[in-house]
Order: C-alpha cells, then structure tokens, then sequence
C-alpha cells in the first residue's frame, strides 16, 4: 500500500480504476510493503513508457512484482501485449527520422546528462535494485556506477563515429564509408543486473543514433522505469526510448518485437534457450543480432598461483551476486598440487559470509531470485553429493530467512558427469575439480557446448600467454576474478552468442556501415 500511496495521484486515479478489485482483494500480507525510503518518491513509477508518456497497458492488465527476500508484494506494472508494442514500435519509428538527424555531439549532451541524473540519484536506484532483485545494498550501489559508466562511456564514443576514406581500385573513383543508425531496435534484458544489461544497450543504441523499444524484465521493472524518468528529465526525445513492461506475456511481447520489419535490430542478454529462439524469430526479417547468453565459466587455479589471490578472484567471481551473474564461475579447476590448501582457504572466507536481506547492514549475500533459482541450486547440490561430491560449507536452503535463500556452498571432489561440469547453476554453489596438468585442464575447460568467460591464476607468465591463447571463451580474466569493464569488450563465442557490449566495439552493433564510391573524377585539365 506505501509504493500505491507514493505514486501520483493520476497514476492512483487509474490503478484505482483499473485495479480496485485486485487491491482490496488481495491478501492482507500479500498488500504489506517493505518500501525503502526514497530521497525522491517520483522514481517509483508503476507504468511503462511510450512515446514520452508514462503509460499502462491498453487491456488495463496489470502483473505483480515481489521482494525475492521477503515474498512481499512491491507493487504492479502493466502487463503488455503486442498492441502496445505495436504502439512502442511507431512511436520509435517516428521518433527515428529527427534522432539520426542530431549530431553526435548533440547525443552525446544527452548521454552525460542522463549520466550525471543516475549519478546525483544513486541511492534511490540502489534501493530499487536491492528491493526488486535482491542485492545488497552496497552491490547495489555498484551496480548504479557501473550501469551509469555505460553512459558516460557512449557519451563520449557518440562524437567519434568515424568512417574510413578508402584507396580505391578502380582508377578515377574514391570511396569512402559512413556509419549510419541502423534504425529501430529491440532490446530485452535480464533481472540479474536490472540496472546495468539496459544501459550497456541503451547506450550506444543512442550515442549510434538508433531508438529503441525496451522490455524490461518482469522480476525487476522499477529499475529500468527510474532511470527511464531520469532519462525523460534528461531532455531524451519523445519516442526515442520506449519501455515496455511483461511477465506472462513475454513470449507474446518478443514474438511482436521480432516479427517486426520496423524493428532492424535485436539485442538480447539472457539464456541461451531463449536467444535461440529469438533468432529463429528473427530469421524472417533479417535483424541485425546481438546475444549475450548463458555461461559455464572455468575457474583454473594452477599450483603456481599465488593463494591468497587466487581465493579471493574465486570469492569475487563465484559468488557475485550470489552467483547469480553469467560470468559467475561455474567449474572450479584446481591442481592437485594445491587443492587442499585452496579449498581450505576457500571455504573459511565463505563461511565469514553473512547471508539476508539486502537492505540489512553487514549482510553480504542476499536470496536468489525466485523459488525456481532455489531449486535449480538444490539439485545441482543434491546430484554431486550422489555421485560422491563432498559439501565443505552450506548445500541446503536458508529457510528461516526466506523461500529464496540458499547457502553459500562449496563442493569438493567434483567430477566430470556431475550437472555443474556441464550446466550453469546460476547461484552460490563453487564446485572444486581437481586436475593434474595443464593439457587437460584446458581441454576439460573448453569441453563445454558455451564460451563466455573463463579465468586462470598461475605466476609463469610463458603459461599465462599459452593458456589465454587456448581457452575458448569471448573474454579471458588471469590473476584476477573480475572482468567487468565498459572499456573492455563484453561478450562471448560458440553458444554464449555473438556481438560485444561496451567499450570502443560496443556501438558497432547499432550502426551499418554505408560505402560511398564517387566515379570518375578524371583529371585536372592540363595536368
Ligand atoms: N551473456 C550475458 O551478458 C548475460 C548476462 C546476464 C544473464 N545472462 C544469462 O541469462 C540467464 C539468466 O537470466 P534469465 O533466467 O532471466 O534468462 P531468460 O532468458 O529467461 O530471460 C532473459 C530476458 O528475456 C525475457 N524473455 C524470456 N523469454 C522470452 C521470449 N520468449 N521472448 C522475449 N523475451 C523473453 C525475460 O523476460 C527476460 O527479460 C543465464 O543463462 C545467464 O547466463 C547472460
Ligand atoms: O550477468 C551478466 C553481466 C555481468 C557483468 O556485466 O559483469
């Protein structure tokens, strides 16, 4: 009932309308809010956005959106279909003509300045984030400087989107090359970062000149629709960011935006399973693709690897957002010569972990997602322990704190036929493999049907140039279990997906490039 009463009074005159039923309906712990305090109440927004009006869906349906870490209800969004896509789709369309007219420097005012409101509100948005995904708090925060970096990053790519002049072959033509928008484009994210995956679009979708029609994800919307505001009062044309909101529509929601010729363009961060089936989508209009999918990250630890560094790259990278990000490590290899001591070591810092609800202070670790996310982990859990895995910390649900919170797990004794060696799990489990050399370390590293990310720790640099150069992966961490950048290029190889996020590539994916060949100049007179 407080995220109704923050909203405007418009926005309560129409949920009022179209929800009266559902509110007094619903049960008495369902409607009971655990809200954070925000600075400025006008972020919370209940409804989507097109064509620079914050909008609900034309049925007047709406979905609910819950805590991950109490179960309680947040609030609603507008559950849209394809007549209100249809609608985000023109308004693009429109928006598109006068958009890829500015100048780069124009987009790029635009850019900072939408940077400089994600900044001046951090707080707000980190408490958007922690309350709709789950995060702590300071993860949060964090994630509010790295979604911010998107745009300041593209702000300043926005002004240097050159083309090339080209010797020609032909005698008396010249060719050169301009990078044009490539038009409307369909972006679809994940509720893992609900901040970050929209930016690292958002972006350089702008900065390249492009509009965009955006489906936020149905477990995390408040996020997007905040920095969506800020991107209003930023001065963003009407109809150059579209927001359009789902949860049991959402298959209609990305049928309706890949079936689209308006739409020239699709940027997807998600599963592999539903990427494949987005480009199948897309097979009959011929969209220009990007595809951040799943991982399986490997995590190598050689016996030359200096300890102390390695466990905490294997803390950053395992258990970031409990898990729950697709660079995450998934098989955690570590040499013989050294497995003892590292698991040792390891599992003392995770049990220093304090595991709650995210807003609470000195909690480190929040729930999963949903109940599914809970379950996927358990099972992961369940069948190494069946087949002879050892569990050295958690392996079971944290109940008393909530349905969707699980244990930080470590598992020794992995071996190659258990779940983790071949799928994500996507949450707090590190499952450690031992292995003897580094021929089959490597091969049992690339032994995997996806290729996001994988990492290595080891202090013989001869090795760390051969063992870069043989895993198959889009982005390769070495002494370090970080790799998050904007400046670095994002993205993966084999079925991870194609196309790269972020730094001095990232904007290629929004633009086609245009070759001008002007014939036969001929020669001065007289010459
Ligand atoms: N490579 C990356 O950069 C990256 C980043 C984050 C997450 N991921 C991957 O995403 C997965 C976890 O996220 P998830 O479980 O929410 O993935 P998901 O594929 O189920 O959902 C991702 C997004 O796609 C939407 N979606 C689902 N079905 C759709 C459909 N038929 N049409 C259109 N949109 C649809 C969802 O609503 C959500 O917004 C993991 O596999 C993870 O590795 C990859
Ligand atoms: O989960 C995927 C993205 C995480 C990141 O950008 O570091």
């Amino acid at each position: 009932m407080k995220a109704f009463l923050r909203t405007t009074p418009a926005v309560r005159s129409h949920i009022t309308r179209t929800n009266h039923l559902r509110l007094i309906s619903r049960p008495a712990a369902a409607s009971v809010h655990t809200a954070p305090e925000l600075k400025d109440k006008s972020l919370f927004k209940e409804q989507s956005y097109i064509n620079g009006q914050w909008v609900n869906a034309k049925s007047g349906k709406t979905f609910e959106v819950h805590d991950p870490a109490t179960g309680k209800l947040i609030g609603t969004m507008p559950e849209m279909n394809k007549d209100d896509v249809d609608l985000a789709i023109k308004a693009a369309a429109d928006a598109f003509p006068s958009f890829k007219k500015t100048t780069g420097r124009q987009r790029s005012k635009m850019l900072r300045k939408w940077y400089d409101l994600i900044i001046e509100n951090s707080e707000d948005i980190a408490k958007l984030i922690t309350w709709e995904n789950g995060k702590p708090l300071n993860d949060a925060k964090g994630e509010v400087s790295y979604a911010a970096s998107f745009y300041e990053w593209f702000s300043e790519e926005a002004p240097r989107l050159y083309g090339d002049t080209i010797p020609a072959t032909v005698p008396g033509n010249r060719v050169y090359t301009v990078k044009e928008p490539v038009g409307v484009c369909g972006l679809i994210t994940p509720w893992n970062f609900p901040a970050a995956m929209i930016t690292r679009k958002i972006g350089p979708a702008l900065a390249a000149g492009c509009t965009v029609v955006a489906k936020s994800p149905g477990e995390t919307p408040y996020t997007a629709a905040a920095l969506t505001e800020l991107g209003h009062r930023a001065g963003i044309p009407p109809g150059v960011i579209n927001i359009v909101t789902s949860l049991e529509n959402t298959a209609e929601v990305g049928g309706a935006i890949t079936a689209s010729d308006t739409v020239k363009k699709v940027s997807f961060t998600g599963s592999t399973g539903v990427g494949k089936l987005l480009m199948k989508q897309s097979a009959d209009t011929l969209k220009k693709l990007s595809f951040e999918l799943g991982g399986n990250a490997p995590f190598i630890v050689f016996d030359d690897a200096d300890l102390d560094i390695a466990v905490a790259g294997a803390v950053a990278s395992k258990f970031r957002s409990s898990g729950q990000t697709c660079v995450c490590a998934n098989r955690i290899y570590v040499q013989s010569g050294i497995y003892d001591a590292f698991a040792k070591a390891f599992t003392e810092k995770v049990n220093q972990f304090k595991v709650g609800p995210g807003f609470q202070e000195g909690v480190t670790h929040g729930p999963l997602i949903h109940d599914r996310a809970v379950s996927k982990v358990q099972a992961h859990v369940d069948d190494a322990v069946q087949h002879g895995a050892k569990v050295l910390a958690g392996g079971q649900k944290l109940s008393d704190l909530g349905a969707n919170f699980f244990a930080p797990t470590v598992i020794r004794d992995m071996t190659k036929g258990m779940k983790i060696s071949s799928e994500e799990t996507f949450g707090p489990v590190a499952a450690l493999f031992p292995f003897n050399t580094e021929a089959e370390v490597v091969s049992l590293a690339n032994d995997a049907e996806v290729g996001l990310a994988g990492y290595f720790f080891s202090k013989d640099t001869q090795r760390c140039y051969r063992v870069a150069e043989a895993l198959q992966f889009g982005m390769v961490g070495i002494n370090t279990g970080i790799i998050s950048d904007p400046a670095a290029p994002f993205g993966g190889v084999k079925h991870s997906g194609f196309g790269r996020e972020g730094s001095k590539y990232g904007i290629d994916e929004y633009v086609t490039v245009k070759t001008v060949t002007l014939g036969g100049i001929g020669d001065l007179q007289g010459s």
